[in-house]
């Protein structure tokens, strides 16, 4: 397990920043490099699946994990395909939250 999937979320103070690139690009490498950073602001991975319901249970387990974190990703479900997008409304962008639950969503096999 990696040092980010042993952490928790937490509820950030109001006028917490966005992590910078260099915070975020170290944070990026301790994750499947299936996850991509885009445009400096979200976190993106994308899943093929055979089939549409192996989706939506990806889907329902990514989402009782955004129910125990208390942090919640944009999820796009589509036949044989589900689109997880993470960044933290909160601060605008890129917080520690969207890493470690993107380490706990890769603990899980697709
Ligand atoms: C009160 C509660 O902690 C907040 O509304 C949480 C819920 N889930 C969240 N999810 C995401 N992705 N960003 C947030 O800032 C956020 N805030």
């Amino acid at each position: 397990m990696t040092d980010l999937a042993r952490q928790h979320c937490t509820s950030l103070p109001a006028g917490t920043p966005p992590l910078a690139i260099a915070q975020w690009q170290a944070l990026q490498a301790q994750l499947d490099a299936a996850w991509q950073v885009v445009d400096g602001h979200h976190l993106r991975r994308a899943y093929r699946l055979p089939d549409f319901a192996s989706g939506l249970a990806l889907v329902n387990r990514i989402g009782a994990l955004a129910e125990a974190e208390d942090h919640h990703p944009d999820l796009l479900l589509a036949w044989g395909r589900v689109e997880v997008t993470l960044w933290t409304h909160s601060v605008g962008g890129l917080s520690m939250n969207d890493f470690i639950l993107a380490a706990h969503i890769d603990r899980l096999a697709p």
